[in-house]
């Protein structure tokens, strides 16, 4: 649905050429929830902005369902925009219209009759919620509720694809979820390609299904989320998934871990589950197998994708030959195994 080729956009800043994108290439499919993820100046809002030419590049290609964005006419790129909504962080409504007016503004400048815009607004009304707002201005609405006309007013013109620019950023976590709901819903029910950019790590664990982590004008890991997630390959991707995934070390372990193995001490180990594999009793086969014991220090189940994802820290003790194997045997099996260090017998668990 969306190809980016190549992508470079060089501003001319007032110190000189800032080149803010710099040979981004990436391909989103028609259906998709696609969240591009940066910190801030990191080129998320050029790039978003590049998609529907509100930015022009200044090299590469951006195809949009089959049309070359950067090759059409001020008239046609005006057509094309139909097909692409967009939305914003502070929803740029028109404060002196009432919300069905806000929704159908488009519909509006387009030409549309009053009747059938009406026709046209209130089904959408319904989709987002706001049935009973229709004749309440701007100002008396949450932020919630302005992002909710904002997503309807993005839909009046039937788009192909929603464009969300930090949508959720202006938003308390709660109003967040029902906002990323509400998205999700509006993919499901008209298979809309969303593309969003956020510096938020929860709002693409939420909705997306493919990410995009951009630093420095540069895209650095790109994948399924399930894959990002659970194998990082980027130190960023690392940083950012940090905050939704929780797998700080107790501080009374970090006090004494070492990361030389001690003599006749224990093994800390991470274990990571996806899957299926959330469901093996693999602790008890281990201690079953192998003449180790094996402490829970600490554990968490989560879902990504509704796939299960759980972590493990565990501390291994017994024979260094037992725990070896042991460890092997964890190796082998379908699960991420990573020995975090070492700790002397006693100095952390009772065993
Ligand atoms: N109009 C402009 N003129 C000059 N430089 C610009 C312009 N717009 C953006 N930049 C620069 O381009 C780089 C990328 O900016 P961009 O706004 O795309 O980043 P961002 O990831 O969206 O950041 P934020 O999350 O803070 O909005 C930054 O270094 C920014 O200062």
């Amino acid at each position: 649905m969306i190809k980016l080729t190549g992508l470079q956009k060089i501003y001319q800043g007032e110190a000189g050429p800032v080149k803010a994108l710099d040979d981004v290439s990436l391909t989103i499919e028609q259906g998709e929830i696609y969240g591009i993820i940066g910190k801030s100046g990191a080129g998320k809002s050029t790039l978003i902005r590049c998609i529907n030419l509100l930015e022009r590049p200044t090299a590469g290609q951006v195809l949009v369902d089959g049309q070359d964005m950067t090759a059409l006419t001020e008239s046609q790129l005006r057509t094309a925009r139909k097909s692409i909504g967009m939305i914003f962080q502070h929803f740029n409504l028109l404060s002196s219209r009432t919300v069905l007016e806000n929704i159908a503004f488009p519909l509006e400048i387009a030409g549309v009759s009053r009747a059938e815009r009406e026709q046209k607004v209130l089904p959408l009304l319904d989709l987002v919620g706001l049935s009973d707002k229709r004749d309440v201005y701007p100002a008396q609405l949450s932020g919630g509720q302005k992002q909710r006309v904002g997503i309807a007013r993005a839909l009046a013109s039937q788009p192909k694809v929603l464009l969300c620019d930090e949508a959720t950023s202006a938003l308390d976590p709660q109003t967040t979820e029902s906002i990323l709901a509400l998205l999700k819903d509006i993919n499901k029910k008209l298979g809309l390609t969303i593309v969003l950019i956020t510096h938020e790590m929860h709002v693409i664990k939420a909705i997306c299904d493919q990410v995009a982590v951009i630093e420095g004008g540069h895209l650095v890991e790109t994948g399924k989320v399930f894959d990002v997630f659970t194998k990082p390959k980027s130190a960023t991707a690392r940083e950012f998934i940090k905050a939704v995934i929780n797998n700080k070390l107790p501080d009374a372990l970090t006090a004494v871990l070492s990361e030389q193995p001690v003599p006749g001490g224990n093994v800390v180990v991470r274990l990571s589950f996806f899957g299926a594999a959330t469901n093996e009793p693999v602790i008890a086969g281990l201690i079953r197998r192998f003449a180790v014991d094996a402490n829970i220090i600490s554990g968490n189940i989560d879902h990504l994708q509704d796939t299960p994802y759980g972590t493990l820290l565990i501390e291994l003790s017994g024979k260094t030959e037992d725990v070896q194997n042991a460890l092997n045997y964890l190796q082998a099996r379908d699960l991420g195994t990573e020995v975090i260090g070492y700790v002397a017998r006693h100095a952390y668990a009772a065993n």
